[in-house]
């Protein structure tokens, strides 16, 4: 990118649902160009060659398969090549790509705006993640707890055809648990950046609301190190995100309910420890929109530190 010029950016499999929440995300922006190929063209290798080697990103928010063709398009280009950020599964533990959770570690998100090739966490993960990991960071939770993440989701996280389930054939249910195979492709990830040793047990399930996500995971805390409080868990959060814009460590309400749509339309993730101290147990839950935080408000504000466009970070905040 030229010094001064205004950044532009392609999205690859801008008619998905991921990819539409983008553009939407991007309207009214004067601080970058968003280039499109026509309808038509979408999906032919060459066209999307021409256009990759004119632009500064291309954001891929493709299936899998088409993602991995699409970085092949992208090294292609040698030194024409764009960077990329990709919202897809596939390069999320590639040691090539730098994965995109600006608030993993300290450092994080000046990696990800220097890198070449990004990957866009998965939603559920996010919340895990976010959870997780400063836990393990500060030796409260061993590596090798034996840990289980429940979640549940609106139907848009499953994309175009779970949404016209959903929405027009009329036979979904309402309420189901998924992923009982326990190979839910988010594990990689989830066990990976949250620093842990054993694979977790991961359960995820799907609502009949389009959109909202809330993950759980409850410990025993005789089995974590120095048998900390809730309020030790929470303190202990509260302070690995301090200053963070999106991520929010709000107290646990008494009553002990809580409902997923609350974010819906930003980027914010919110952490809760739950927790008896009598009862020596906790509940960490996350609640993030799984098209905001969890895909497309991530993507952007990805998008906005690879192209070092801080200022419109505000477009992302919370209203
Ligand atoms: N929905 C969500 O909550 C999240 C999704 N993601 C990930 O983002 C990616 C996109 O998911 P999502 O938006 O939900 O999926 P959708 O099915 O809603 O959209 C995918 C889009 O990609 C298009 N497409 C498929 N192959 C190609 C190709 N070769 N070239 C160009 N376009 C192509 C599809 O076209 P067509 O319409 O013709 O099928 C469709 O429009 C996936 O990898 C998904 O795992 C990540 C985080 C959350
Ligand atoms: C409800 C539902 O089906 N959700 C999707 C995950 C959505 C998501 O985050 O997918 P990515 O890994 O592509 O980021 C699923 O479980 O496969």
């Amino acid at each position: 990118m030229a010094q001064g010029s205004i950044p532009s950016v392609f999205i690859d499999g801008e008619a998905g649902t991921t990819g539409l929440q983008i553009v939407e995300r991007l309207q009214g922006r004067s601080d970058l160009v968003l280039r499109s190929l026509p309808p038509e063209h979408r999906k032919d290798p060459a066209a999307k060659r021409d256009l990759f080697a004119e632009v500064d990103l291309v954001i891929l928010c493709l299936p899998d398969a088409a993602a991995k063709e699409a970085t092949a398009v992208a090294a292609g280009l040698g030194d024409r090549a764009p960077r990329l950020l990709d919202a897809s599964t596939a390069h999320r533990v590639d040691p090539d790509w730098v994965y995109g959770v600006p608030e993993l570690a300290p450092g994080q998100a000046a990696r990800i705006a220097a890198a070449p090739r990004v990957a866009n966490p998965g939603c559920y993960p996010t919340g895990g993640i976010l959870l997780l990991r400063p836990l393990v960071e500060a030796g409260l939770l061993p590596a090798d707890y034996p840990v289980a993440v429940n979640a549940v989701s609106g139907y848009s996280g499953g994309g175009k055809a779970m949404i016209a389930a959903f929405e027009e054939a009329g036979d979904a249910p309402a309420f189901e648990l998924y992923g009982l195979g326990l190979e839910h492709k988010h594990l990689p990830e989830l066990q990976h950046y949250s620093g842990l040793s054993r694979r977790p047990i991961f359960v995820p399930s799907v609502g009949d609301f389009r959109q909202g996500m809330l993950v759980s995971v409850p410990l025993h805390l005789d089995l974590l190190n120095g048998r900390p409080s809730p309020a030790a868990l929470e303190a202990a959060l509260s302070s690995y995100y301090a200053g963070q814009e999106f991520v929010r460590v709000v107290p646990a309400e008494p009553a002990g309910k809580l409902e997923p749509e609350a974010l819906n339309g930003t980027n914010l993730v919110e952490l809760r420890v739950y927790g008896s101290e009598a009862r020596g147990q906790a509940v960490l839950v996350a609640r993030l929109d799984n098209l905001g935080k969890g895909a497309s408000g991530a993507a952007v504000q990805n998008m906005n530190l690879m192209l070092g466009l801080e200022g419109a970070a505000s477009l992302e905040r919370a209203a």
